[in-house]
């Protein structure tokens, strides 16, 4: 039987002594947002810890604050209560992201934002230039990359001669080009259809383990997150809160054959129950 947690217990062992620093930490983190029709709550008392190579999917309805929560750990949106420390260091200070914790992370959200005058390979290379990588090291690289999410031939093409999923193929692969400790992803496979998107996820899990990757994927499908996840973090709405947390003990690498496999089922199922519950 699936055993769900909730999340007001999940941290306790997690932050419990002797447990290593984790790689991120969020305690009691809030955002609200005042508009012209008063304050939107988006998300409330948020805490989760996050260990070294965890990959932590994060589920809810839309409008349960998943992007909020991801815009604040990518140091995009400063929280209105509560801290955020990456490998024990505060992401904001006195108004202000931690340059040195932003370095740490590979962000890849909905939309591609390529550079439209860069073609791929020098969009994929683009963040090994800016750390001063040399020219042939980068493109090579690049082009291992290119491979990694299909887009080989399509080296030298610019962005607008890509369709939607390959151009967010390109933004996987420049994510992924520093090896970040922390990846965090924002629906990156929505736009592929189901046959990449499975491949992507068989990649993403690939480099992931390869490079110990530290990984918050957010997603509405439910299969992907318990097929990629660790844990599965289901958030309810207004105000966006963690309602449940599960753990996925399948052993990895996983194969797509583990998605027919009632154990899997079973969790995909009590998922959606809670999801359904919220209604
Ligand atoms: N810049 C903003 N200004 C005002 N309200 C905002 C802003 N950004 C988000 N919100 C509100 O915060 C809440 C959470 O939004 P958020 O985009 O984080 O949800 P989500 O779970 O990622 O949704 P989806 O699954 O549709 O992407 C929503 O009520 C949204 O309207």
């Amino acid at each position: 039987m699936t055993e769900m947690r909730d999340a007001t217990t999940s941290d306790v062992t997690e932050s419990g002594a002797g447990a290593e620093t984790p790689r991120l930490r969020i305690s009691g983190v809030g955002r609200d947002f005042h508009t012209r029709n008063g304050v939107t709550h988006a998300v409330s008392g948020i805490d989760l810890s996050i260990q070294r190579g965890e990959f932590v999917a994060l589920i809810g309805r839309s409008g349960c604050g998943k992007t909020t929560v991801l815009r604040m750990v990518g140091g995009l949106l400063q929280p209105t209560a509560g801290t955020m420390e990456v490998d024990g260091k505060s992401l904001w200070r006195d108004g202000r992201v931690d340059s040195s914790a932003v370095t740490k992370l590979g962000v890849v959200f909905q939309e591609a934002n390529l550079f439209p005058w860069f073609s791929v390979l020098d969009n994929i290379a683009l963040p090994l230039k800016l750390r001063g990588v040399g020219k042939k090291e980068r493109r090579a690289r690049a082009g291992e990359l290119a491979e990694l999410v299909g887009l080989t031939g399509f080296e030298q093409s610019y962005p607008r001669e890509l369709s939607g999923g390959m151009r967010q193929r390109a933004a996987i692969a420049r994510a992924l080009s520093t090896e970040p400790e922390l990846l965090l992803m924002d629906e990156p496979f929505g736009a592929l259809d189901a046959l990449t998107r499975e491949r992507m996820n068989l990649e993403l899990q690939r480099i992931v383990l390869d490079t110990s990757s530290t990984v918050v994927f957010v997603t509405h499908d439910i299969q992907e997150a318990v097929f990629l996840a660790d844990r599965v973090v289901q958030m309810t709405p207004r105000p966006g809160r963690i309602n449940k947390i599960l753990p996925v003990d399948f052993p990895k690498p996983r194969d797509v054959e583990l998605q027919t496999t009632p154990e899997f089922n079973e969790i995909v199922r009590a998922l959606r129950h809670e999801l359904d519950e919220e209604e």
